[in-house]
């Protein structure tokens, strides 16, 4: 299985990373020569006969990148795209762990000196976004979220339903981008957190137009800590699975919290537990608009050279 996709690629140098849990093969492609087929993503990303990842990042000059080559005139110092591809081949818009993952990538491999403190602009398919180095991980400005029924959303704070798979019942919903969208849930307790099936997506009606990540999420204990509102989420990835992390999701997840309680203080820190550690998602007023500043760590875990054989 996949066999022929792999030695398609033979030769190619990949490391493996991960940030809080949610795992990706990343290759760099300085020339912008590499073009990857869906069947070699999805080949690259099985856990049993590829290498193992929820998704597959490229870095690729912003330049070479077609469709976005106006991305790098108009922001010159983006000068590395990130290339992201869910495992099953699919192309998603944004990865919030991904770009963390992805500019701790870049600097292992010498692509970039960044010191801690300083930023790199990163282009991607939902635009440039600013990634800057913390001395225990990154941060990276999502730029603003919003609402994907913004009429319904208005009127009943809520403008979908999600039924879990092996319930009965559907639980009503939000529908938020990040640049790529987000269906999040409140669950009323943990044990119900815990209990769900996510290896089988969940039923989103109506879903936004190109699908959607669902989140599930219900506050922690205490809920407020040092002045930060703590919340516990789980999440069905679109193009994926069940991850342990999404980075977006947790973003999204902060943001339909702190809409549903609008009117009340409005928190401005969040801290987000899922399965793979622990991210933090932040609202920052930057002139008439809101950006989302998501921080958390990355890691690289392996390299290798994909093999003929
Ligand atoms: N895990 C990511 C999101 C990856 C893309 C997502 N599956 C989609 O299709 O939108 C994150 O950390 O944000």
């Amino acid at each position: 299985m996949y066999r022929s996709e792999l030695q398609q690629l033979a030769g190619q140098a990949f490391a493996k990373g991960h940030a809080t849990g949610n795992d990706f093969v990343l290759l760099a492609d300085p020339t912008g020569a590499l073009q990857i087929t869906a069947e070699q993503v999805a080949a690259l990303c099985h856990r049993h006969f590829g290498i193992g990842g929820d998704g597959l990042i490229r870095a690729v000059p912003t330049s070479q990148v077609s469709g976005y080559e106006q991305q790098f005139i108009e922001h010159p110092k983006a000068y590395w795209f990130m290339d992201y591809r869910n495992n099953d081949g699919s192309i998603a818009e944004m990865c919030g762990n991904g770009v963390r993952a992805f500019v701790h990538f870049l600097i292992a491999e010498g692509l970039v000196n960044l010191a801690v403190g300083q930023s790199l602009q990163i282009g991607s398919r939902a635009g440039v976004k600013e990634v800057t180095r913390l001395a225990d991980g990154y941060a990276a400005n999502l730029g603003p979220w919003g609402l994907i029924h913004e009429d319904q959303a208005a009127a009943d704070s809520v403008d979908s339903m999600v039924r879990p798979s092996g319930w009965e019942q559907a639980l009503p919903a939000l529908s938020i981008t990040m640049g790529n969208p987000h269906t999040v849930v409140a669950l009323p307790d943990q044990g119900m957190l815990e209990d769900l099936e996510l290896f089988v997506a969940p039923e989103v009606s109506p879903a936004p137009p190109h699908g959607t990540n669902v989140e599930f999420v219900v506050p922690a204990e205490p809920l407020i800590e040092d002045g930060r509102a703590r919340v516990k989420m789980r999440v069905h990835e679109r193009g994926v699975g069940e991850t342990l992390s999404c980075g977006t999701g947790a973003c999204a997840a902060a943001a339909a919290m702190r809409y549903w309680a609008r009117g009340t203080a409005l928190i401005n820190d969040w801290s987000v537990e899922v399965p793979g550690g622990t991210v933090g998602v932040a609202f920052l007023a930057n002139g008439d608009r809101e950006d989302t500043i998501l921080s958390g760590p990355a890691e690289l875990v392996a390299r290798g050279i994909i093999s003929r054989d």
